[in-house]
């Protein structure tokens, strides 16, 4: 193999860059010439690149976002679209593939190794919604800044007589609100995986405030409902004053946490290292310490990774 290519697709995290950085310097340890597509799929298709030198990746380790930019495109959900990426890898001389991002862009990944081309698929999604690997990239940075963000909050609603109800991230997915919650000590979350009774929760709450507990935080996933009815039926019912506040895309940004700089470091370099010895068709996970690989094809079919019981049984005892 003489040239890699690497892009980030679909919704960006934390710690994409240390994937960029890593893949590209193992590359060139390698003697291989790696070059990066700007915005995902969509520049892949207009074959838009740049030569990722070991100076072209310096200084971003410690960057949130993806300096290669994200996109989303619907012409490479087309036949004809993944054709004439197909093309543009051939006709540029590229004879493998990184392709970092969430479920769709593993989509993306196993739709090119369908085609034949060699493809590695690195999993980076907040949500921590992707089969066959512990974490996904970015999860641990999202969850960092959601418990800053909360526990500043707590300073406040501990000054008053309120309920507070913080909308996390996760359109179907109840990790970060659950993991969250958990992390911050709050009464409840809200997820879309588990249905919830807002009568009982209101009980609950109204019941707490006449035992003299003054404040409570509820954390939901925003594809659990809407925050601000949520917050109007617990004013109703509970007698709470409420104020709701959204964390919104700040969770996605910001300096990548160590786990993160180390997790997309290890995914870049092995990346490489899997192409070279010529393995494809893989997505990288993380199994405990280890690092694994499993067909793109069973990723694509493993669906929705499944909340973790043993999370869910901790909210349950901890009492949220
Ligand atoms: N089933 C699919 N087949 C081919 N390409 C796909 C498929 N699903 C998603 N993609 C590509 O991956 C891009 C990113 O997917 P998306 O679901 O938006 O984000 P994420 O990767 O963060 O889940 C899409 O814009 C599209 O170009
Ligand atoms: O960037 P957008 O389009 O606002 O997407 C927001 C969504 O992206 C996420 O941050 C990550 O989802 P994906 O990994 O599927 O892209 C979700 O939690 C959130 O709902
Ligand atoms: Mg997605």
């Amino acid at each position: 193999m003489k040239r890699l290519a690497i892009l980030t697709s679909g919704g960006d995290c934390s710690g994409m860059n240390a994937v960029i950085r890593a893949a590209a310097r193992t590359a060139i340890a390698n003697d291989v010439e790696m070059i990066g597509y700007r915005k995902g799929f969509a520049g892949l298709l207009k074959n838009d690149y740049l030569e990722l030198t070991s100076r072209a990746v310096s200084g971003v380790l410690q960057r949130g976002g993806t300096f290669l930019q994200s996109a989303r495109s619907q012409e490479f959900r087309t036949e004809e679209g993944r054709r004439k990426a197909l093309d543009n890898l051939l006709q540029e001389k590229v004879d493998g593939l990184i392709v970092i991002g969430g479920d769709g862009s593993l989509n993306g990944a196993r739709a090119l190794d369908l085609l034949g081309f060699p493809v590695i698929g690195i999993p980076a999604s907040i949500d921590n919604d992707i089969p066959y690997t512990d974490m996904a990239l970015g999860v641990d940075t999202a969850l960092n800044n959601i418990i800053y963000a909360v526990d500043c909050i707590k300073d406040t609603a501990s000054s008053h007589d309120r309920a507070f109800i913080v909308e996390v991230m996760g359109r179907n997915s109840g990790y970060l609100a659950s993991t969250s919650a958990i992390a911050t000590g709050a009464e409840f979350a809200i997820v879309p995986e588990v249905e919830f009774d807002l009568t009982e929760m209101c009980h609950q709450l109204r019941r707490r405030y006449e035992e003299g507990r003054t404040n409570a935080l509820i954390i939901m996933a925003e594809g659990a409902g809407h925050a601000q009815e949520v917050a109007d039926s617990i004013k109703d019912c509970a007698g709470f004053e409420t104020r709701v506040t959204v964390l919104g895309h700040y969770q996605r940004g910001g300096a990548p946490t160590v786990f993160d700089r180390l997790l997309g470091s290890r995914f870049g370099l092995t990346a490489v290292e899997l192409l070279l010895s010529g393995t494809k068709g893989v997505m990288l996970g993380l199994s405990t310490t280890t690092l694994t690989t499993t067909p793109l094809e069973m990723v694509v079919k493993g669906g929705q990774k499944k909340l973790n019981n043993e999370l869910v049984h901790m909210a349950d005892i901890l009492g949220i």
